[in-house]
Order: structure tokens, then sequence, then C-alpha cells
């Protein structure tokens, strides 16, 4: 108990209890909040951070189930954690959490490892992530994107609800199978039940983390864990079958995929290189489709509540690629793939701003992590308080820190691609690491968006994932209108218009959608909607 009241004492948070800390805290507002059931940590940990008086560092003590955690909820203190340091030249060490996802991403992901064993995989990995390369890809997410387009179509003439999500998975996923292993999984397959051995088994490993926190030790479930240890076996040896094959074939294509930059330089697949790739490959895979999807489900539900932006966004892919390819797919691929296309993509200024705007109201991850303890980490909060941060773990709430009212003003909780236009500092830039001031060309500091993490451990797909992202937009927001279903479905006048309310958004018939946990951050009904032709 001397940890509990006296280590933290100094550290602004709500009323510990004497033996379960802030878990009966966690409990309460998460009962507060049941009209949301599974509502995302993130918007929990928002309402405590409010009725604590919006300190930028709230101590939360998950102890004795988890670990005593730092709520970071200002963009300036999570700089200070993501930035490279003397101490930490290759930023704070990642929290051991990550360990509940090792089914997933493996013992050796480029996610958890640290220093420089990190160090050495970033630099084998980044020239697959080059931005001359990632044009190269461009033909595959078309080729990718066109299956995609015949699937809207089938359901533009069903007229039956469907979760978009899931359908945008399939999408990202088969590009990012291509992409990493140059392997086509066919996840779009149109019979669920005829598809690969692989995307059945990945699929319900995923679904093993629906609904939980990341943050419980696996003995908290430990049922659910053996499905987990199980079927990530399964995968595993499934993906050993496929890279096995791969290294046999004498020249590999696709020479900067994840896998061909993995085994480059390697006559012998021994058991070493096998797990270690597996293990790579198994997080590119996750970490390249999950997010993506999410980004463009909630984009899509933003342009179809916000008719203004969804009008600029067609105005501007009109005034680019000409308005007559808004209905041609060829034509359409032919300027994306022809001379100047990416400059093109380059140019969709609006596009990406309700690219940016979404990520920062709907980020779909996060970073975690942690201070060794006696290592005397310190942080200084804008209130001028210096905080040693040993032995917690440190969680930059994105959720949170993107919607600082500080920052983003009384329009903080409202989407405005707007508000990124007159930002001519590189539009997606997360690379100025350490800088948590507003530079010239900026309107807001660099550090208050962060849905990528910023610093050394960035996210190294973010272009990758920008790039889908337009084109995906693009061949879609000028042939399809999606319209909500359940959840957050907009309510008609007696006409059965859409009804405005202030912000230029519409009115929702009853309840906002919003985001639940599944690893990453997802639309909890998974974004049911019905879609038609223009
Ligand atoms: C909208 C899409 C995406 C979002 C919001 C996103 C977000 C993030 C975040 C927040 C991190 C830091 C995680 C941490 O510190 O634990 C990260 C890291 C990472 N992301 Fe992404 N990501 C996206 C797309 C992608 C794509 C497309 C790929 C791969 C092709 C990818 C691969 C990775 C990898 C490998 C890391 C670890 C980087 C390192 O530690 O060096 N991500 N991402």
């Amino acid at each position: 108990w001397h940890r509990r009241f006296k280590q933290y004492a100094n550290f602004p948070q709500l009323r510990p209890s004497f033996i379960w800390g802030h878990m009966k805290t966690i409990r309460e507002f998460t009962v507060k909040n049941n009209d949301r059931p599974g509502l995302h940590i993130d918007w929990i940990l928002r309402d405590m951070v409010k009725a604590a008086g919006n300190p930028s560092v709230l101590f939360v003590d998950t102890r004795p189930a988890s670990y005593a955690m730092a709520v970071i909820s200002s963009h300036e203190v999570a700089e200070q954690l993501s930035r490279a340091t003397k101490q930490y030249p290759w930023s704070a060490p990642k929290s051991p959490t990550i360990a509940e996802l090792v089914n997933l991403v493996g013992h050796q992901s480029i996610l958890s490892k640290q220093r420089e064993e990190w160090k050495s995989l970033r630099k084998q990995y980044n020239p697959g992530f080059a931005p001359r390369h990632l044009m190269t890809l461009l033909p595959c997410i078309i080729d990718k994107t066109e299956i995609f387009l015949g699937r809207l179509d089938k359901l533009c003439e069903n007229g039956e609800s469907f979760p978009l999500t899931d359908l945008i998975i399939s999408l990202t996923f088969d590009i990012i199978g291509a992409v990493t292993m140059g392997i086509d999984f066919d996840a779009q397959h149109p019979n669920s039940s005829r598809q690969g051995e692989f995307i059945r088994a990945y699929d319900q490993l995923v679904q093993t983390f629906q609904g939980r926190s990341n943050a419980l030790p696996w003995w908290c479930y430990p049922r659910l864990s053996l499905k987990r240890f199980i079927l990530g076996k399964k995968v595993d040896s499934l993906l050993e079958l496929m890279i096995r094959q791969k290294h046999s074939e004498e020249q590999p294509q696709e020479k900067r995929s994840v896998l061909s930059l993995s085994l480059q330089g390697h006559d012998e697949l021994d058991e070493q290189l096998l797990t270690q790739t597996i293990d790579q490959v198994k997080t590119f895979l996750f970490a390249g489709h999950d997010t993506t999807s999410i980004l463009l489900a909630w984009a899509f539900y933003f342009l179809h509540r916000h008719p203004e932006a969804q009008k600029a966004l067609v105005s501007e892919l009109d005034t680019l690629f000409g308005p007559e390819s808004g209905a041609s797919f060829e034509l359409l691929k032919q300027k994306l793939l022809g001379p100047g296309g990416d400059e093109l993509l380059n140019n969709m200024t609006y596009t990406t701003a309700v690219i940016k705007e979404t990520l920062r109201l709907c980020p779909p991850a996060g970073t975690a992590r942690m201070a060794p303890p006696g290592s005397n980490f310190v942080v200084r909060t804008p209130e001028g308080q210096e905080l040693c941060l040993d032995g917690m773990i440190l969680y930059n709430c994105a959720t949170i820190i993107q919607r600082d009212p500080q920052v983003f003003g009384d329009t903080a909780d409202e989407f405005m691609p707007e508000r990124w236009l007159g930002d001519k500092s590189g539009i997606m830039s997360t690379s100025n690491d350490g800088d948590s001031s507003i530079e010239e060309g900026r309107r807001f500091p660099a550090s208050a968006w962060r849905p990528f993490e910023r610093g050394p451990r960035n996210c190294i797909g973010q272009d990758l994932a920008t790039i889908e992202a337009r084109v995906i937009i693009a061949f879609v927001a000028r042939t399809y209108d999606f319209t909500k279903v359940g959840l957050g479905e907009l309510k008609r006048d007696e006409k059965g218009a859409f009804i405005i309310e202030q912000a230029g958004k519409y009115r929702v018939k009853s309840k906002e959608m919003y985001n639940t946990q599944q690893v990453t951050a997802k639309p909890v009904d998974g974004m049911l909607m019905t879609v038609k032709r223009k």
C-alpha cells in the first residue's frame, strides 16, 4: 500500500479504493455509459479525465489486475514520450501490455521490439515503404478496389444492409496481402465459406479479441486465451507453408515486399529466420489492414452525415479528374495510372483533409509505453508540474488529445475538414519529432494530431494507408451513396428529407455511433449501411 498511497500520491487522480485502486472507478464510469455497451476504454478515460478537472496526466491505478497507468491527455506531454531523447534515443520503451497481442503479431514483432533490435528491423523494412516504391503499388490497389466496387454494385441491387467495416476489411486485407507477401488472399471472395483456410483461421483469431481490453493479463480469461493460442498456431503453420513456397521461388517478383525484405540475403531458411519472418509478416498483415478499414468506414459515415463536406469532396474530385471520371472506373484508373497520376493524388487536398479529420476524431490505434522502475523518467506538464512516471504504463490517449478544446476550440468534437486547409506544411506529416509548438504554416501544433503516433516509432505504413484511402475514396465517393442503418441513422422530416442541425451536419434519429474495442477502436455495429448508386 506504500506504492498505492505514497509513490503516485502527488499525481492528479480520482479517489482510489484501498484494495482496488481505480478498478472500481473504471467500473462506475463504465456503468454510467451503459447506454453504449462495449464502449471503447478511451471514452471511459475521457469521462474520468473530465471528472478529475482535465489534468494533462491522470493517474489510473489498475493494480492488482494490471499496472499503474498514466493517461496522457495533453499533446505536450505525449510528445515527451514519443520523441527521441538522450535517455531513450528511440523514444520511451514500449509497454509490456503489448504481450496480449502475441498470438496476433508474434514474439519477434517490430511492434514490440526495443532498442537496436527494433532499429535494425525498421531499417530492413523502410525500403518497402519509401514513397517512390509505394506509387508502384497503385495498380494493385486499384485492381483490388475494382473487386470491392463490384461487391458494392451487388449490394446496390439487393438493397440489403451490410457492415461496411467488414466489406472494407476484406479489401484492405487483399491489398496488404499483396503488398506484404505478394499473395492474393482473395479475402473479397463473395462466398465466405469458399475463402481460403488462412483467411478463415485469421478471421477467427481476430474475433477472439472482440470487446476485450488489451490491458488485462491472459489469466483473466483462460479459455479464450487457449483458443487464441490454438488459432495463433494454426495461422503460423499456414504462413509457414506460404513462406517456404516463396523462399523456394528463384526470383521473387516483389523485391520490396515485407516477405522478400525479410528473406533477402538468406539462402537457408532456418528455424530462427522462419519464426522471425512469420512474426513480421503477421504484424504487417494485421497493422496494415485493420486500421485503414476503420478509417474508411468512419470517413464514409462522416461524409454521409455532412452534406457540405460531401459536396466539397465531389467538387475536388471532379476538378482534378474530370466530372466524367465519376461514373467511369476505367477513366479514373487511366488518370491515376497515367503520367502525372502521382501529382493528382498529391493534389487531393480536400480528400486528405477528410482523412485527417476522420483520424483526428476516430483514431483507430494509439501507443502505450512504460517507464521502467528506477529509470527516473520525468515529464513536465503544461501546468508546470514535474512528474516521475517510473513503473507506470504510459498511455497517449489520442481520442482525448485530438479533441482538446484548448487546441481545436469549440468545434473540437465536430467534423470539419476545412480546419486543415490552411495548414501548409505537409498535411499528413508526423515527422517533425519533438515539436509541440505552432510553427510557420501550421494552424495547430503538429503534435496535437497523432493517429499514426510520432517520433522514431511512428507508423511505418502511414503513407501507404493514406494512398489507399485517397484511391478508394476517389473511386467510391462520386458513384455510391451510403445510408446508415440502426445506430447513428439519420432522422428524416415528414417529406423524407434529412434534417440539418448546427455545425452543418444531419441530425441522427436516436443515438450516435461510437467505437468499441477489438484490439483497435472499431465502429460498434461494423458501420451498418445500405448503399445505392447515385
Ligand atoms: C489508418 C491507418 C493506420 C493507423 C491509424 C496506424 C496507426 C499506428 C500507430 C498508432 C502506431 C504506433 C503503435 C505503437 O506505438 O504501439 C503504428 C505503428 C505501426 N504501424 Fe500503423 N497505422 C495504420 C496503417 C498501417 C499500415 C497500412 C501498415 C503496414 C503496411 C502499418 C504498420 C505499422 C507498423 C509495422 C508499426 C510499428 C512501427 C514501429 O514500431 O517501428 N500501419 N501504426
